[in-house]
């Protein structure tokens, strides 16, 4: 492996993610985690993953398995594990509401892409967020983008729910923010306990979310729920 790479950038210097949110919701990566570079990363995952395929019997000289191992790890790195790097951190923009919209601002059906952290096979689902605006107004696209962030990493539904509102009530400056997550996890359709129908369900209120009820309904309504 590669390990004299330039290793990832951080945003704040501490060589983690997340140091913005408290701790509880923080990724659970070791303290060296970024000590090697992206590409130092792919090489080692590769080769970990051809072993594991030589162990399951596979014939990693057939053309079309060769390239799998560097193929699933440049996937791991490049996209389904790529919110595990603060360099990914969303940027986001906020512009002065001088239109004054004061009403809730919902933005549904953000496609949620993300990976069980205890099995490592996908979630797939939809989140929906929603937020009062204040002073200022957010660029629509960044709320997906903070959604994307979070979901492409190892995770569990609860945590990637509340990293989403904590991240919008900090970057909005409010906490007046919803989230709520509909998702299918693969790990419970495609293996144990094998049940293809179900799915679940996870939600964050927060200020006047979580006290006004018709707020609420009224969020719930119009994501058609
Ligand atoms: N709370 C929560 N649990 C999850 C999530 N994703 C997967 N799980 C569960 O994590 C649990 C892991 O339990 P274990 O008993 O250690 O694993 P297992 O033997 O593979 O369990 P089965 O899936 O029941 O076969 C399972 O019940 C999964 O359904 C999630 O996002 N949130
Ligand atoms: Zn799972």
């Amino acid at each position: 492996m590669d390990k004299s790479a330039p290793a990832a950038s951080t945003v704040d210097g501490s060589g983690l993610p997340d140091t913005h949110l408290s701790v509880d919701l923080r990724a659970p990566l070791r303290p060296d985690a970024f000590a090697l570079s992206d590409e130092a990363k792919i090489a080692g995952i590769a080769e970990h993953f051809r072993e594991i395929m030589q162990l399951l019997g596979l014939d990693l000289t057939d053309d079309s398995l060769q390239g799998t191992p560097r193929r699933v790890a440049k996937m791991y790195v490049h996209e389904w594990f790529k919110g595990l790097d603060p360099k990914h951190r969303p940027d986001v923009k906020l512009f002065e509401n001088r239109y004054a919209y004061s009403q809730m601002l919902v933005e549904r059906d953000i496609t949620v892409f993300s990976c069980c952290e205890h099995h490592f096979v996908p979630i797939m689902g939809k989140a929906h967020v929603a937020y009062l605006p204040g002073e200022r107004v957010v660029g629509l696209s960044k709320l997906n983008r903070v959604v994307q962030y979070y979901a492409r990493r190892p995770q569990v539904q609860e945590r990637l729910t509340r990293q989403i509102a904590e991240e919008l009530k900090q970057t909005l400056h409010t906490d007046n923010v919803a989230v709520l997550i509909e998702a299918d996890h693969l790990c419970v359709m495609s293996r144990g306990v094998n049940d293809t129908g179900s799915s679940t369900l996870t939600a964050e209120y927060g200020g006047v979310f979580e006290t006004d009820q018709a707020l609420r309904t009224e969020f719930l309504r119009l994501i058609g729920k």
